[in-house]
């Protein structure tokens, strides 16, 4: 289970439910939880993005220091956990979550959040939630909340989750869907893309499926990559990043904005997760024989993996061309790349001749499931629907990169999602499609990775390489 969150001392003392009623107090508006109802409210109302929304928000109300902290803590934390403490909502009130007025669920949510994960003292979270109820919806729903918080503050949530989550034997998915606040379909997937890799389907794969939901809960830490050519990860270093594990341009930053590192700043490194890092480099390390000048990113947007290919191409005698169907990705990817050449263009409508390119980088238009820890509400965002159209997308993409490369050139096929229809599926596909072209052996050419999987195929994972889920096959077109 995640780890108790801020202690917030300043709202009193008290064990589990005690302390005196606030409700005939007059109520106190509290900055920091008033900001993560707020981010909460224009998540379910405007679909905003909590990870934009809230940084604005202590900016434009002048959070600092520990507000700061909580108002980010109760905010993504809420978001994330929601799945289960529905469960334990459902199970304190009279009416399903399901059927309580949206803003009065939200602000109960993030009481909830305080209970049973955080070090907040129990008086204090109920008393400031239905102050916020109080404050924000009326005085009858704060009583409500006031009643559902007692009883969810009577267990701590290693104790409700044997009572709301249904039983591992009977429901494997579902206990841990519930457990790890994680929508089934999802948990059903990521299970599947595991098992895709691993012998044993039984146990262990339990266990690793709920390491992988755990991690997925954590918040990233901020990955930064040194250009080569342009930046170095001792000049990262330098400015407080530590050195990563795998990816030689590498540095983790454990504090402070990646905006104030100068080399980020000027555009000489970036923020970027190092397994988006790894599946770049990989491209660039498969041997060719001939020609090796021609490098081709054709979903480019916004850029991270086009501005590190740029950099080792202008190091190795090649040129980078960079195209995104929309116009403001490949802008984006304008402005991160120095030497690339940047096009708009659909990657299923060529502007380029057959057998043009040296290597390709495809990074597909995918389901995101790969990257879960970056943006809190995505998972209740991501709708199973949409798979088989960009699995539709992705084939018809990986055809055209295929025809796209040279005999004897390399094409990288890689996606944000482990999801089976979206990775083994479209290369299986296409490989049937293309007799000319064979998959390599991609966990060889990374070989400073443990845990990559048997091969072909390279598969990182949050749980085992802190890193986002990312998929990679090399495909090379035979001479
Ligand atoms: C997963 S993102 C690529 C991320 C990028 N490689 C990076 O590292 O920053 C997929 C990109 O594909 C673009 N895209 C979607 N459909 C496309 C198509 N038919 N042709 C070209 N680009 C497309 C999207 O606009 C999006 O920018």
């Amino acid at each position: 289970m995640p780890q108790k969150g801020p202690d917030d001392a300043r709202r009193g003392r008290g064990g589990r439910g005690g302390g005196r009623p606030r409700r005939q107090q007059r109520p106190v508006r509290d900055e920091a939880r008033n900001a993560a109802y707020d981010v909460l409210r224009a998540v379910d109302e405007r679909d905003a993005y909590a990870n934009l929304l809230l940084p604005a928000l202590i900016r434009e109300r002048r959070l600092s220091g520990r507000d700061a902290g909580l108002a980010t803590e109760l905010a993504y934390g809420t978001l994330r956990g929601l799945g289960t403490y529905d469960e334990i909502i459902a199970a304190c009130s009279d009416r399903p979550p399901e059927d309580l007025d949206p803003p009065l669920l939200d602000a109960i949510r993030i009481g909830a959040h305080q209970l049973l994960r955080t070090r907040v003292p129990a008086h204090a979270a109920v008393g400031t939630t239905v102050d916020l109820v109080r404050l924000r919806i009326g005085t009858g729903p704060s009583r409500y909340a006031n009643a559902v918080l007692r009883k969810v503050a009577t267990r701590s949530l290693d104790d409700w989750l044997p009572i709301v989550a249904p039983d591992p034997d009977d429901d494997p998915i579902g206990n841990l869907a519930v457990s790890y606040s994680h929508p089934r379909w999802i948990v059903s997937a990521l299970r599947d893309a595991l098992a895709a890799a691993r012998p044993d389907k039984d146990e262990a794969l339990f266990r690793e499926t709920a390491a992988l939901l755990e991690a997925d809960n954590e918040r990233p830490r901020v990955a930064l990559v040194a250009r080569p050519g342009r930046s170095t990860v001792a000049e990262l270093a330098e400015a407080g990043a530590v050195p990563a594990a795998y990816s030689p341009y590498a540095a983790y930053l454990t504090e402070g904005d990646p905006a104030s590192v100068p080399a980020v700043a000027e555009g000489r490194a970036a923020v970027q997760d190092e397994a988006s890092q790894l599946v770049a480099l990989a491209l660039t390390r498969v041997p060719l024989e001939g020609r090796d000048e021609r490098w081709f990113d054709m979903c480019a947007g916004p850029g991270g993996k086009a501005g590190l290919l740029d950099a080792v191409a202008a190091g190795e005698g090649a040129r980078l061309l960079a195209a995104d169907v929309q116009y403001h990705r490949a802008r984006l990817v304008w402005r991160t790349t120095r030497d690339a050449k940047v096009i708009v263009a659909d990657g299923t409508r060529p502007v380029w001749r057959p057998a043009s390119f040296d290597r390709i980088m495809l990074d597909a238009p995918c389901t995101g499931l790969g990257a879960l820890r970056r943006r809190p509400e995505a998972r209740w965002r991501r709708d199973p629907a949409s798979v088989p159209d960009l699995a539709g997308l992705q084939r018809a993409l990986l055809d055209e990169a295929l025809r796209a490369v040279r005999p004897g050139g390399v094409v990288a096929y890689v996606t944000c999602s482990p999801h089976v229809a979206e990775t083994a599926a479209v290369v299986e596909d296409s490989l049937a499609r293309h007799a000319d072209a064979e998959a390599l052996d991609a966990p060889a050419h990374l070989p400073e990775v443990p845990g990559l999987g048997p091969g072909p195929y390279a598969r990182f994972w949050p749980h085992r390489h802190g890193t986002d889920a990312m998929f990679l096959a090399l495909l090379r077109r035979r001479p």
